[in-house]
């Protein structure tokens, strides 16, 4: 697509690029309009005013939802009041329509798996069965009615293990493919998905840190000691860092011997403080028996009007500063342009 089109058609793709769940979202409610519209059309000319009231409220929520997740990508409470109206809608069906309206039970309860965690949507769907046993059980025989709550029972049995495995496959291949296997760390795709998630965050959020840090002549390591030796001083570097860190900090390898930190919920002064603490425990670190190794550090406030690669390239600017500076050194990008400070051994 050339410069023209592509701003011509942003507006449907939006500025940024949208989730899986935001997607799925708005295509559950984009698909629900045209399915209950025409009863609710059918009910109107039928004046059957009650039941039309409720599609065409269905209709309106959904419409709602779809325009609220497109403009705010704010996805969880929205699928949660998706599921709230699909039950609430299902409920009013039945009750003032009686039992031919069952089946949209099964398509109700499945959705609710599509967008909200297994265990939750198990919780409403179980609600709803109970409320809907109550508005029926005077209409149907017990037989019929068992038969009713058994099926749903099972569907919702069957798209419980479905949904949790596929939860659960998805859990594995992230970990499997952001995982650096040398050091355990996140790789360099961990750390680009943080940082993009990071740029698209729109509620307020922590301010964060990125930390760039790079082990200083470790080309005379490998020469010296042997490709596996210096293999295990950068599994023991990201060893000092998982100690010299808290836990909400991120920690990746972003590529041979340079190393990322996010730190989350750090202003620029508590990150060059953490900055200067990895510093120091490294240089006072054995990461390789009979070599002292230091580690010069970048580091860059992720400041929201920024971009991910504007904040990779100003760490990176303060760590070739530090390198610059004699190695074994701090270097922080001030908030606006980048001036630094430095922290020496
Ligand atoms: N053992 C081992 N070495 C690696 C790995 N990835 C990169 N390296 C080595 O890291 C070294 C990086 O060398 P340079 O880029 O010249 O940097 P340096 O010697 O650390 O020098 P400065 O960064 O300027 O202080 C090279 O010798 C690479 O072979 C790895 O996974 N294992």
């Amino acid at each position: 697509m050339n410069k023209g089109a592509g701003r011509r058609f942003g507006w449907l793709r939006g500025q940024r690029k949208r989730s899986i769940e935001e997607v799925i979202l708005m295509l559950l409610c984009a698909l629900t309009i045209p399915s209950i519209l025409p009863f609710g059309v059918y009910r109107l000319v039928q004046r059957q005013w009650m039941s039309a009231a409720v599609d065409m409220a269905l209709v309106l929520a959904m419409l709602a939802v779809i325009v609220h997740v497109w403009r705010t990508g704010r996805h969880r409470v929205a699928g949660f009041c998706v599921t709230l109206f699909y039950s609430a809608g299902l409920l009013a069906t039945v009750y003032l329509r009686g039992t031919s309206l069952i089946y949209w039970v099964y398509p109700t309860m499945i959705a609710c798996y599509f967008v909200l965690r297994p265990r939750v949507a198990v919780a409403i769907n179980s609600v709803t069965l109970v409320a809907l046993v109550a508005i029926l059980v005077s209409q149907m025989a017990v037989l019929n009615l068992l038969t009713i709550v058994v099926t749903i029972g099972l569907v919702n049995l069957f798209a419980y293990i479905f949904a949790y495995r596929t939860g659960e496959q998805n859990k594995a291949l992230h970990t499997e493919v952001e995982l650096d296997f040398l050091t355990g760390i996140g790789n360099r795709r961990a750390l680009d998905r943080r940082l993009a998630e990071h740029a698209d965050e729109r509620r307020p959020h922590l301010p964060a840190c990125l930390l760039l840090l790079d082990l200083d002549h470790f080309k005379q390591v490998n020469d010296t000691h042997g490709h596996a030796a210096g293999d295990q001083a950068l599994r023991r570097l990201a060893e000092v860092m998982r100690l010299h860190t808290r836990s909400s900090d991120r920690l990746f390898r972003y590529g041979g011997e340079e190393f990322a930190v996010i730190a989350n919920g750090a202003e620029l002064n508590a990150a060059s403080r953490l900055a200067e603490n990895l510093r120091a425990a490294v240089a006072g670190a054995t990461l390789i028996d009979g070599h002292a190794l230091t580690v010069s550090i970048g580091v860059a406030f992720m400041d929201k009007r920024g971009t991910p690669a504007g904040w990779l390239k100003q760490a990176d600017t303060m760590l070739y500063a530090a390198k610059q500076g004699g190695r074994n050194t701090v270097r922080v990008a001030a908030a606006g342009p980048a001036s630094d400070y430095a922290h020496r051994a």
